[in-house]
Formats: C-alpha cells, structure tokens, sequence
C-alpha cells in the first residue's frame, strides 16, 4: 500500500521531493515555535462553582483574543478520552495490508463511535456558552447550523526533515467549531505576526473558532450593539437574524433587556462608540477564527483527533433584507454554506479570504 504514509514512512531518510514545499512556504526553523503561553485554559469545572461570569468572561475574551482555547474539566471523561486515542493509534500501527481493507475514496462512508456522542455533547455547552457570553438564546446553535459532525483522524508520522513539510498548512477551519484532542506538540496558531505553538494539555481539548462561528457572531455582536444603541438612542431597527435556513427579521423597539457581554467587552464596546450605528458595529466584529497549522517532528509520530461541527450545506447564512438601508447596510453578503464551501475549496482564493470574500463592500 504505497499510498499510505505511515507503512513507508518508517524506512525513509530523506523527504521524498514530492513532499518538499517550494522554499517560501516552508515552515523552516519555525517547527521549534515556542508554546503560547497565554492562550486560555478555560475550567470548565468552575460552572457549576460560584465564578460562572468569570468563565463566561475567559471565554469571550479567548474568542475575540486568540478564536483558540483549551478546555479542561470539560465532563468527557478522562478514560475515553485515552480509549478513542489508543484506537486511532493501533489502527495507524496496523500493518499495511489490513489498513487497506479500510481504505476507500468514498468519504461519505461513516461509522459511529461513543465518543462522537460525548463530544457532541461537550461543543453544544462551549456553543450555548457563547451564545450566554454574546447575551443571545441558548440553544441559538441547536439547528441546521450544527446539524453535521465529522471526526478526523489525521496521523503525522515523523519526519526526516520537519523544515521542509507542513504537516497541514496555515489555515482556518470553514466549519462552526472543531475540538481537537491532541497528545504531541505540532499544532501551532499565527498570533501577532508569528507562529507560536498549542501545548498539548493531558485531557484536554482545543476549541477553534471558525469561519461560520465567526460571522454569525458578528452578526449577533451587531444585534447585541444594536440593542445599546436601541436604548440610547430610542431608535427602531430591524436586526439581522440567521434561523434554519429561513430569512427571519424581527424589528425590536427600545427599552431593549441589558445584554450579558462580559465587562471587558462592554467596556470596549462603550469606549468605540461613535455616533452613527456603522463604525461601532464594525469594530464590534471581533470574534475570529484562529489560523492554524501542523508542523511535523523527527522522533515521534503524532496522531490528533478532531471533531469539526458543520452546518448542513443547504444552511442559509444571511442577514435580514430590512437591515439593508443606506445607513445601515449588511456587513455580509447573504449565502448558503454550500456557496462558502466551494469558495473555500477553489484554488483561485487563499483560504483564509474566503470570509473577505463574503463581506459586503464598505
Ligand atoms: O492535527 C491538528 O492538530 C489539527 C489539524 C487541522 O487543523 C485540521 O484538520 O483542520
Ligand atoms: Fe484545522
């Protein structure tokens, strides 16, 4: 089975050419990145305690900060957590006849494993507390937005020479939310100009903002915005909503409730203000995906196991035709997921545009 990196991998020396990227996409030395220190661990053991603002806060401040967080005391328990890894594991380690009878080009082929169900369960609770720390309704996410869920399994094998290969290139997921369950360093994120590493943390799982996540939360900043601007200026205004895949508009009328954004946010939202809704709901647009990549290393191979949370491809994404007007245009031109994919997907763009892409013209 020539086709499969890890059989072969084992014998060879040199990367074999095909592998080599051209000299300015190389990761070079930055394979030894350090470790971002400072990107949030969140406990999430501390829900149930007295600090529950102050978790809502972290989390929002990792979203706008870094769109990356860890999560420990998450309540997927420890030991199947190290069963599914030790499964992918064995399965990488088969020899390479029997890991053909699994191979197949057909991906939508699927199976079921317990720990997707537990996962599962994990990403709707990091999602409904976003929509607590965005101050909007819980189970916002429970519909077509979060309707697929698929497990990659990607094994990096070592490598003879990790300045030459990326293991993935720099990107950001398309997707809603990915969890990754990591044990080895490799996974790396672009944070103020430079690569810096995510430290594997014993049972814990990396949260990835992503692309979708990132607009319709935009959205919901807007909505959040707008509603404090509602109560300051007695203004009437429809907001954008993005409900199963339907146009929704709902027009709400001041006095509006006193949304949860955590202080920091509140206070940031508050020191942008600018009469005139446009220039604050831009700079309100501050959840973001992180752009990440997967360096390889020389002595020990290196198996991640992510869980990325899709919208159905039919998902329409969009904000409400009432908000257009000439004072307050849409910031995102309305589209199915479908649509977003395949600008994704062409070689044409750079990934990482294809949010710009969608973005409407100032
Ligand atoms: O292997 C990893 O840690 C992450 C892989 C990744 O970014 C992806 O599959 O989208
Ligand atoms: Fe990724």
């Amino acid at each position: 089975m020539s086709v499969l990196l890890s059989n072969w991998s084992k014998h060879v020396r040199t990367v074999p050419s095909s592998y080599v990227l051209p000299q300015e996409k190389r990761p070079g030395n930055l394979i030894s990145a350090p470790v971002c220190k400072s990107i949030p661990v969140i406990d999430l053991g501390q829900l149930g305690r007295l600090d529950r603002a102050g978790v809502l806060q972290q989390i929002m401040n990792a979203c706008q900060d870094f769109g990356i967080f860890q999560v420990i005391n998450h309540g997927v328990s420890e030991e199947l957590m190290e069963d599914t890894m030790s499964l992918f594991k064995e399965f990488f380690d088969m020899p390479a006849e029997e890991l053909a009878e699994y191979c197949s080009e057909d991906r939508t082929k699927s199976f079921r494993l317990y720990t997707s169900v537990e996962v599962r369960k994990l990403s709707m609770r990091v999602l409904d507390l976003i929509c607590e720390g965005l101050g909007i309704e819980m189970g916002y996410f429970g519909n077509e937005i979060s309707k697929v869920q698929g497990l990659l399994v990607n094994h990096y094998p070592p490598c003879p020479d990790p300045s030459l290969v990326l293991g993935v290139r720099g990107h950001c997921d398309p997707n809603l939310l990915t969890l990754v369950q990591q044990e080895v360093h490799g996974l790396q994120i672009f944070k103020d100009g430079q690569w810096a590493g995510v430290e594997p943390l014993p049972h814990a799982f990396v949260i990835n903002i992503c692309n979708q996540l990132e607009v319709v939360a935009l959205w919901k900043a807007q909505q959040s915005y707008l509603r404090r601007s509602l109560a300051k200026t007695q203004l009437s205004v429809a907001i954008p909503r993005y409900i199963k895949g339907q146009k929704v508009t709902c027009t709400s009328r001041a006095p509006l409730t006193t949304p949860t954004l955590g202080s920091r946010h509140v206070e940031d939202m508050m020191a942008s203000y600018q009469p005139g809704l446009r220039g604050m709901v831009i700079s309100n647009g501050k959840l973001k995906s992180a752009q990440h990549r997967v360096v390889t290393n020389t002595s020990v191979a290196r198996t991640s196991l992510g869980t990325f949370i899709d919208p159905c491809m039919e998902c329409v994404i969009e904000p409400a035709k009432a908000i257009v007007s000439e004072s307050y245009p849409p910031l995102f031109k309305s589209y199915q997921y479908k649509e977003f994919i395949e600008i994704y997907m062409d070689k044409a763009y750079r990934r990482s545009t294809a949010v710009e892409l969608l973005k409407l013209q100032a």
